[in-house]
């Protein structure tokens, strides 16, 4: 995708909503990434993390509130290679991933607040396509969103 959410946050300011006040690393071999939301709600548990990465994501982004823990890893590299092989553009997550230079290498982007070695557990919690809301944002399942290394905005429509 060729976009700089710069120019998108300039030319569509009356419909983007901006994510503020939080410190974004990406991880991914994608830096600039967007499409449809499917958003996950969970807390150091990525059972529906790596369900939802498991099943067709051609245009779609996994927007997934993890309650901005840093205490363990909500996608390493084997459930990021899976959502490569599903399609999936990218991966926002309010929390941590792992295996970082793994998910270098691969084309997909993966925005998240930092990185531990730590994997996450899985008690089958968490849930999928709820409204979820942090940095200033509240992110509705539909919606698009696109990010880059300027940041992370969200709109009602597609802006590409
Ligand atoms: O399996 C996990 O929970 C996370 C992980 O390390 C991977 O995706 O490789």
């Amino acid at each position: 995708m060729d976009f700089v959410t710069c120019d998108l946050c300039d030319d569509h300011a009356e419909d983007v909503s901006v994510v503020t006040g939080l410190s974004w690393r990406s991880f991914g071999g994608r830096s600039a990434f967007g499409g449809q939301i499917d958003t996950v709600k969970c807390f150091e548990d990525n059972s529906r993390v790596k369900e939802q990465l498991a099943t067709p994501g051609k245009g779609k982004v996994l927007l997934v509130d993890g309650g901005g823990s840093l205490r363990n890893a909500l996608i390493g590299d084997m459930i990021a290679e899976n959502a490569v092989e599903n399609g999936w553009e990218g991966v926002i997550i309010y929390g941590a991933c792992r295996d970082v230079d793994a998910l270098a290498q691969l084309d997909i982007g993966v925005i998240t607040l930092g990185c531990v070695p730590i994997k996450s557990v899985r008690r089958g919690e968490g849930q999928l396509n709820i409204p979820v809301s942090f940095g200033g944002v509240t992110f509705q399942p539909g919606q698009w969103v696109y990010a880059d290394n300027n940041g992370i905005i969200v709109a009602d429509k597609a802006l590409l």
